[in-house]
């Protein structure tokens, strides 16, 4: 709004220079016209001068044109900056221990990236989180994790990753030394319904986030997320790192998929340190509204039919689920393993680390037999809708080799299905009923 009164004040100034002109008729002299010319060039720099300092300095001018973006369901405006925000970042990313990080995450309103803000801060780390709110799901349980991280002493920025001036603004702030990367939009099937906010995310707000990391001094180690989905079709089991993945089911996949290969840019161009961690079916309490097994367990507690897709010839339909804090540990050894970034200034300095680790539990469990246990565990029997898997990018298996992080990051899941489930449950219960909230899955 403010351009627009800017350029709305531009007619005045050639006005004057109109004025003039008519004051002195045209074959007054050359010199006169030069002068007017010259009145008039030196309001044009005046005015193209205001205009850039209002751009380069406006934190709000980055972010106005990013709400203009219809794929962002953000739900407020964010507002950062003042020196009351600049110490609140600068004490929640402050190390506590020997040899701590400094780690910016994204996505820490998030499941994984609530689990992990705190296990990082509980060891002593500085951690600043960063989160758009958006509303893909409830987000009054994206701000109960808030409220949770808050109580920990991590502080959640309220912004986008494709906020550059953000993004700079916060580094120079903290001089982080890693980056945890989970901000994504995620879920396999919504990516039908609203592409657009998978290349807003996944792809726009990866390489804004890139863009910043490999200017910043230091540049900081990434660890960043992405998905057992980029295997796709590829039928050999169990899903090793060094199997095809240019065969994506779901646009979903395309994307984190893209990540992986704008990583290797990244890595490539500017000696960006970059892990990607290939999660699988992530669940556990503080999870998903949007993911199979919670809103499994909130339509069986309704006496809601649950549809259960099964594959051709009543194939089964299997997910190598693992349990949250599995995937917790693994993302602390990738933290940990991760070598430092060797650009600077933007520029490469030398080879830098580019890695992909599956992140899974190795031991695939048919839908059905996830539904069985909920069952036993709701004490409530399912209305089953058994039916064809719809094609609409789901793929009918995933199994995970973890030979490659258990070697490189001592990754090793120790909780099956029936136990993570039974802890899931347990916060369900208590977390719905408690305030009486209702789970508003969907
Ligand atoms: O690990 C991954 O790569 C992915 O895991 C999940 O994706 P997905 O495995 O499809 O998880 P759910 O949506 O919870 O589905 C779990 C299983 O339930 C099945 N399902 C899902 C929905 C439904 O109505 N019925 C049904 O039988 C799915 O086919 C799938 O086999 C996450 O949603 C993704 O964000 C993540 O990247």
């Amino acid at each position: 709004m403010k351009q627009m009164s800017h350029l709305d004040h531009t007619p005045s100034t050639p006005g004057k220079f109109k004025m003039d002109k008519s004051a002195y008729p045209y074959h007054g002299g050359r010199l006169r016209w030069h002068s007017s010319l010259a009145k008039l060039t030196f309001w044009s720099f005046v005015f193209i001068g205001v205009i850039f300092i209002f751009f380069y300095r406006s934190p709000s001018s980055s972010s106005s044109r990013f709400h203009s973006d219809p794929s962002r369901r953000s739900l407020r405006t964010s507002s950062w900056g003042g020196p009351a925000w600049e110490k609140k970042v600068r004490t929640s990313a402050r190390i506590r221990s020997r040899n701590g990080f400094s780690v910016l995450v994204t996505g820490a309103a998030g499941f994984v990236g609530t689990h992990v803000s705190s296990a990082l801060k509980r060891r002593g780390d500085g951690v600043l989180g960063l989160d758009n709110f958006n509303d893909y799901y409830d987000p009054t349980l994206k701000r109960a994790r808030q409220a949770l991280l808050e109580r920990a002493g991590v502080f959640i920025v309220e912004g986008d990753i494709n906020d550059a001036a953000l993004l700079k603004k916060l580094f120079e702030v903290v001089p982080f030394t890693h980056v945890m990367h989970l901000a994504a939009q995620a879920g396999v099937r919504y990516a039908m319904q609203n592409p657009g906010s998978y290349v807003h995310s996944n792809i726009a707000g990866f390489v804004s986030l890139l863009e910043v990391c490999k200017e910043a001094t230091p540049q900081p180690a990434i660890v960043w997320a992405s998905s057992s989905s980029v295997y796709g079709l590829n039928t050999k089991v169990p899903f090793s790192e060094k199997d095809r993945t240019d065969q994506p089911a779901s646009l979903y996949a395309a994307t984190k998929k893209a990540g992986e290969e704008i990583a290797h840019t990244y890595n490539h161009i500017y000696g960006l340190s970059l892990t990607g961690l290939r999660f699988f079916t992530v669940y556990g309490p503080w999870g998903r509204p949007d993911m199979a097994y919670f809103f499994f367990t909130k339509d069986i507690l309704n006496g809601k039919s649950i549809p259960i897709f099964e594959g051709e010839n009543h194939g089964t339909v299997a997910r190598d689920f693992t349990y949250i804090d599995d995937i917790v540990k693994g993302c602390l050894g990738a933290l940990d393993t991760a070598q430092k970034s060797t650009g600077s200034g933007g520029k490469k300095k030398g080879p830098a680390q580019l890695r992909v680790f599956n992140l899974g539990n190795t031991s695939p469990i048919p839908v059905t037999n996830l539904v069985t246990i909920l069952e036993r565990l709701l004490k409530v029997k399912a209305k089953r809708n058994v039916m064809k898997l719809p094609r609409n990018g789901d793929v009918q298996f995933t199994h995970a080799n973890i030979s490659l992080a258990h070697r490189e990051l001592g990754y090793k899941p120790t909780t099956n299905l029936q136990t993570g489930l039974k802890k899931f449950v347990r916060w369900y219960l208590n977390y719905y009923s408690a305030a009486g909230k209702k789970a508003d899955a969907r």
